[in-house]
């Protein structure tokens, strides 16, 4: 597809010239309002299964342009949910050195330092997740909200090798580790909206989980996430920072955010 960026002539302004969708309905991330929440009964507890990876498994830690992304083996998944969810990659959204802002998602208008997504596709009705991507009721993202604070050994299971990726297309292997403690411990306090992808090209395909209760990582750890990594390509003669790689929030309008808590 079409380049797209985060800033400049092909920064998110811009990106509905080429990906239709980008200036549709129904898009991500947004801003949760809590006094609008509406408390839903039926929100049960997200359970994940097979996300505890022995170090025997190799997962491929990747620098795709636009954020560290992760591979995810096709055991893992969501088993909550209406349709069998299948997990596929998780990345990240952050800020930069001289601004520890950095999330998607923000609450009551608090934007937090960065923002982790575990993507997953309906393995009930795709075969894959390319095939999902554009279905309604293709993709399912859990969001964490991340803010700086206390060390987080788990993020250190992969930070520790980010400057094997440090340009575009770099990849390297890195030993399995439990998926769950890159979570909160409560998987059963959450916001629930239908949405999009955050990125070109933009489908209104995904359902969006993201819990109440953030988690931390250093401000070590966050410098580490936000300046290691460039999106240009290695004999690129000019490197170019990757940071700043969220996209605003969206209007919400008449979209209910529902919440699995009270109060
Ligand atoms: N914030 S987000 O969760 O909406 C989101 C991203 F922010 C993001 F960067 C990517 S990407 O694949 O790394 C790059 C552009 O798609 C995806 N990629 C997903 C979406 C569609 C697709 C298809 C094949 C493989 C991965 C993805 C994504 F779902
Ligand atoms: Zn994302």
């Amino acid at each position: 597809g079409a380049k797209w960026s985060y800033n400049g002539p092909q920064g998110e302004h811009h990106w509905s010239k080429n990906y239709p969708y980008c200036g549709g309905a129904f898009q991500s991330p947004i801003d949760i309002k809590t006094e609008l929440l509406r408390f839903d009964p039926t929100l049960h507890p997200i359970e994940v299964q097979n996300y505890n990876l022995s170090p025997n498994e190799q997962l491929t830690l990747g620098n795709n342009g636009h954020s560290v992304q992760l591979s995810l083996p096709s055991k893992m998944h969501i088993s909550s949910l209406p349709h069998r969810y299948t997990a596929a990659q998780l990345h990240f959204h952050w800020g930069s050195s001289s601004r520890a802002a950095g999330s998607e998602h923000t609450v009551n208008n608090k934007q937090y330092a960065a923002e982790l997504h575990v993507v997953h596709f309906n393995s009930d009705k795709y075969r894959n997740i390319s095939m999902a991507a554009d279905k309604s009721d293709g993709l399912a993202v859990l969001g964490v909200l991340i803010e700086v604070g206390e060390f987080n050994p788990a993020f250190e299971q992969f930070l520790k090798f980010i400057n094997g990726i440090k340009y575009r297309d770099q990849k390297v292997q890195v030993p399995g580790f439990n998926i769950r403690a890159l979570l909160p411990a409560r998987l059963d306090e959450y916001y629930r909206y239908d949405g999009s992808l955050t990125t070109p090209p933009c489908y209104p395909s995904v359902l969006w989980t993201i819990f109440k209760n953030h988690v931390t990582i250093s401000r070590k750890q966050f410098l580490a996430l936000a300046t290691a990594l460039y999106s240009s390509h290695v004999q690129d003669s000019a490197p170019v920072p990757l940071n700043g790689n969220y996209r605003k929030p969206q209007v919400s309008d008449s979209r209910v955010v529902l919440v699995s808590f009270k109060g």
